[in-house]
């Protein structure tokens, strides 16, 4: 059978539709998608690891998950980049890259240079950041997007792309949020996420990109600072209850969020990137551990600490976006489908932090 009658016969059998016929040898424009994405779905034989790129590395996620991802497929089969400079434990630690994914040409240079067969993008601006900087996140949130989807159907990659409870609105359902339901967000992060979560199941379904998305809770991390979100607030209470016994709370008492433990979130993203393609009967998941309030955090956080003293200031900015998200997640279909199942509930998450701060803050306290 010729390449052609191939390309179309696969293509007729999956559904999607090659944008040209395949022709090797002859150049692409980087802009036009691969006709033959889907041939390299896997690009790598059963029996090899993946080799993954991890974009926006440095921020509060990507050590953590190249941590984890080392440890399953050998350290040099995993490459952090970031455009920032990385500290010298995590350069010390395995392959680090500078990509900006502005830089098509740099981010197509690194994939193929590198053999990538997983790209796991996690560059953005966060929720708060992002209404302070709107058109900066309007660049890296979506126009970097962009790119990385075109690197990624070109070269026939799996692609992850996380989203969050932000990519819901005002108008969704909030206790509890489905799967599917209206998104209609107020701040540009949820906006660039409905986004994604849309280009990334067009791309599948009429090019046949092996694309995977979870909507990530609120995350919280004991060794990792947040990057700016309306989240961070449950990771900053650790820090300044182990270190001052005071925390300046900028939530309203009683703003519930779904929220989940670091390594919960990363074991989830291992999970969907390794569920046979078959399992997954959606591309978008939620995926969620636990809901809490600061009243409840801070109440859980002083059967440990009892003299921990909490003020509220409310920044009204975040307190507006928190008011328009889910406060509690629907991960049925993700439970069902690929046998999503969390380990850490809110007792377990403040002990495990309040052990990781406490010997970190009186290590530093030694020295
Ligand atoms: N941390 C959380 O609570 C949640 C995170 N997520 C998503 O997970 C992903 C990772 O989140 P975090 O690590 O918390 O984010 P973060 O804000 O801590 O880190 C983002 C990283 O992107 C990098 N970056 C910015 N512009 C870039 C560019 N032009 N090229 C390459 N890199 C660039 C930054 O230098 C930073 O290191 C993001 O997509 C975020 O939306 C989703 C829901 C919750
Ligand atoms: C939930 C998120 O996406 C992030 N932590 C934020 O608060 O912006």
């Amino acid at each position: 059978m010729s390449c052609v009658r191939a390309v179309r016969g696969l293509a007729a059998v999956c559904g999607f539709q090659p944008l040209a016929v395949l022709s090797r040898g002859v150049s692409f424009s980087p802009r036009q998608v691969a006709s033959d994405a889907s041939f390299h779905s896997v690009s790598f034989s059963e029996s090899d690891h993946p080799r993954v790129l991890i974009t926006g590395g440095l921020g509060q996620l990507g050590v953590g998950l190249a941590k984890l991802l080392r440890k399953q497929f050998g350290k040099y089969n995993v490459i952090l980049s970031d455009i920032r400079k990385p500290p010298a434990h995590v350069y010390q630690s395995g392959p680090f890259i500078y990509s900006d994914i502005l830089d098509y040409k740099n981010l197509r240079e690194i994939v193929v240079n590198n053999r990538i067969s997983w790209l796991i993008h996690y560059s953005a601006l966060l929720s708060a950041v992002g209404e302070a900087n709107v058109s900066l996140a309007r660049d890296v949130n979506i126009t970097g997007l962009h790119n990385v989807l075109d690197v990624a159907a070109e070269h026939g990659l799996r692609l992850f792309i996380p989203s969050t409870i932000g990519a819901f609105g005002p108008m969704s359902p909030r206790n509890p949020t489905p799967d599917l339901c209206i998104q209609r967000p107020r701040t540009i992060y949820g906006v660039s996420k409905v986004h994604a979560e849309l280009m990334g199941e067009y791309y599948h379904h009429r090019y046949g990109l092996d694309f995977r998305c979870l909507r990530y809770p609120g995350i919280i991390s004991a060794d990792s600072q947040p990057g700016g979100g309306t989240t961070d607030y449950a990771v900053q209470i650790f820090h300044d209850a182990v270190k001052t016994g005071k925390f300046v709370c900028n939530l309203r008492p009683d703003t519930r969020l779904p929220m989940m433990f670091i390594d919960d979130c990363l074991r989830a993203t291992l999970e969907v990137l390794e569920a046979p393609a078959e399992t997954l009967s959606m591309r978008t998941y939620n995926i969620s551990s636990m809901s809490f309030t600061p009243e409840e955090l801070v109440q859980e956080i002083r059967r440990h600490l009892p003299d921990l003293q909490v003020t509220y200031e409310i920044d009204p900015v975040r307190q507006a976006i928190a008011d328009s998200w889910p406060m509690v997640f629907d991960d049925n279909n993700a439970r069902s489908d690929w046998g999503w199942k969390h380990n850490y509930d809110l007792p377990e998450l403040v002990q495990t932090m309040l052990n990781f701060s406490g010997s970190n803050f009186r290590m530093v306290r030694a020295s």
